[in-house]
């Protein structure tokens, strides 16, 4: 199997694939009386015209590393974003297209508390906790039509921590 390491999470490197969602240094606006740091539009959120935006949770088993990737999906019709319910890593992994297939894998490891929002049409792979609670908020596409395309490896990635 080939590996991939995972690298820290950062806007930068994740910009081709989407948005990191977290805190800045300083609110955009200070609302409610003076109690409250809106932090403003962090992600950009698609959907085809057919379709609307949800808000789901996702109850995922936690993985661990070494991660065996065998499989990575995109969703044509619309964006999809993960928010941890609880202040865990977790493992988000994203390829560019290479023909209609996953170019060579990137495995982002987040920071407790960050969030990702994956552009529409990125491969990725599936929502991967590495730790207990797996619960996130699932911001995507909702709608009849067929929002999931597959690929599956002939021979697996294993992920695996950088040293
Ligand atoms: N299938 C589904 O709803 N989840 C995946 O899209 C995923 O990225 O976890
Ligand atoms: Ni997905």
């Amino acid at each position: 199997m080939t590996v991939i390491l995972t690298e820290p999470l950062t806007a930068a490197a994740f910009a081709p694939f989407g948005d990191v969602i977290e805190l800045k240094g300083t609110p955009d606006k200070i609302i409610n009386q003076g109690l409250c740091g809106r932090h403003h539009d962090l992600a950009r959120v698609e959907a085809d015209a057919e379709g609307r935006v949800g808000i789901s949770l996702f109850d995922a088993e936690p993985r661990a590393l070494p991660y065996r990737l065998e499989m990575m999906e995109r969703h044509p019709l619309g964006s999809q974003a993960f928010l941890p319910l609880s202040p865990t890593s977790f493992l988000v992994i994203v390829a560019a297209d290479a023909g209609d297939r996953p170019g060579k894998p990137h495995a982002f490891l987040t920071a407790p508390g960050q969030g990702i929002n994956l552009f529409r049409n990125i491969w990725h792979g599936v929502l991967t906790p590495l730790s207990p609670p797996g619960v996130f908020a699932v911001v995507d596409r909702i709608g009849a039509g067929d929002n999931l395309q597959e690929y599956w490896f002939d021979t697996p990635y294993s992920i695996e921590a950088s040293p």
